[in-house]
């Protein structure tokens, strides 16, 4: 099969859809790889690296579409890529479609296939492409949250660990999956108190056999968000509902009860985040302040740190870019009922459940359309 590597260009995405290792195992396996020039320069994966792995060198993203039948990327295409799509195109990539009705439509318009990392399964149900950069991204979020408590940034001017003599800050984490429980380690790691809510008893459980009484495991319920807030620094927004708008736990009114120069990192901004006052905000201007509380709603935080999260990115997704490269699109999806669930269009019909219920479209079945493709 025919792969392609765009250049992301989304703002300040420095991550790459496949490595020079990736492409050596699909150039193994009898593929063609096409990287546009200056993928993945800026983490040190120059243009020679990537010919070294047997693949070849595109000058621009027109040409890597127009040669690809497999487009592998990391970020939602933009419009130019949606423009680029054509329906013998198969996209694999982060896609976040349920607060995104624009781009939705423009997939569905292009005709491509498109398979979306973060709804692909495995076989307990996680997210297993989704997760690195979860890993990633509740790690970044106490540092970034460090980062915009102090003076500068426009914070309440409070160490996470506090100082001898000095109580550590208050860090509530909201949503315990692995963005929350990521966070919690560096939290703790750094000093702080935390405390962690989720709606999921066993999950809570969990973590209180793993932590005890170092932490403060908390039942997620609007009186338990009403009650933390006003006492918290940092605020850590991680929930998720697969696939679907992420429910607004933090409302607008909130943040009159919260403490001046406190800090709400909503790390679920890219499913519309769980913050009512969130909205995204990119990593050259990653904040924003309202009523006194530094919000920082960065969509592709892993992005910051590009190099460590291609790397983990890849781990996860080279053997779904192997069996869709090595079977074609259809077998690959009939085979694996996991890769089938990351199917969100197909043909220009929307087959992903949760998406079409958070934009009130219609439906269609994907295996009957795969089936039937
Ligand atoms: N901004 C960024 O750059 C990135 C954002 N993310 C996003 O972070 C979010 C979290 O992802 P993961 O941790 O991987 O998901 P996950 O599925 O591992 O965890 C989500 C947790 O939220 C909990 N939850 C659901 N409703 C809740 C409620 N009402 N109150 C409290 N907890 C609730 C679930 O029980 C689950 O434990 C997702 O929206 C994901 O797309 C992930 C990576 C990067
Ligand atoms: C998960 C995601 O959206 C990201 O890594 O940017
Ligand atoms: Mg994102």
């Amino acid at each position: 099969m025919r792969i392609g590597v765009p250049k992301e260009i989304k703002n300040h995405e420095y991550r790459v859809g496949l490595t020079p290792q990736s492409v050596r195992e699909l150039i193994q396996a009898g593929h063609e790889v096409w990287v546009e020039t200056h993928a993945g320069h800026a983490i040190g994966f120059c243009d020679e690296s990537y010919l070294n792995s047997g693949a070849s060198i595109a000058c621009d993203a027109t040409e890597v579409f127009a040669k690809a039948e497999l487009v592998v990327k990391v970020k939602e295409p933009q419009s130019q890529e949606v423009a680029l799509l054509k329906p013998h195109h198969t996209l694999f990539t982060y896609l976040h479609l349920a607060p995104a009705l624009d781009l939705t439509r423009g997939l569905m318009a292009s005709g491509a296939n498109c398979i979306a990392y973060e709804t692909v399964t495995d076989n307990a149900g996680r997210l297993p492409l989704l997760a690195p950069m979860s890993e990633i991204a509740g790690r970044i979020a106490v540092q970034a949250g460090a980062h915009c408590l102090e003076m500068e940034a426009g914070g309440r001017g409070v160490l996470l660990s506090g100082a001898p003599g000095v109580p550590a800050a208050n860090v509530v984490i909201i949503g315990a999956g692995v963005v929350g429980v990521n966070a919690l380690m560096m939290a703790i790691g750094m000093g702080a108190n935390v405390t962690i809510m989720d709606t999921s008893m066993p999950r809570l459980r969990e973590l209180d056999w793993q932590y005890g009484n170092r932490i403060q495991t908390v039942l997620s319920t609007a009186t338990a968000i009403d009650h933390y807030l006003p006492e918290a620094d940092l605020v850590i927004g991680a929930v998720l509902v697969p696939g679907a708008a992420a429910p607004k736990l933090v409302r607008r009114s909130h943040l009159e009860t919260m403490k001046r120069g406190s800090v709400i990192v909503d790390v679920a901004i890219d499913q519309g985040g769980c913050v009512e006052s969130a909205r995204p905000t990119t990593h050259s201007d990653p904040t924003y302040v309202e009523e006194g509380v530094v919000h920082y709603c960065v969509a592709n935080m892993p992005g910051a740190v590009a190099r460590t999260s291609t790397l983990a990115l890849n781990n996860a997704t080279l053997p779904f870019v192997l069996a869709l490269a090595n079977k074609g699109t259809k077998q690959a999806l009939l085979d694996d009922a996991n890769l089938m669930k990351g199917l969100n269009v197909f043909a220009g019909k929307l087959t992903s459940p949760e998406v079409a219920s958070s934009l009130k479209m219609e439906l269609a079945d994907r295996k009957v359309l795969v089936n039937n493709a």
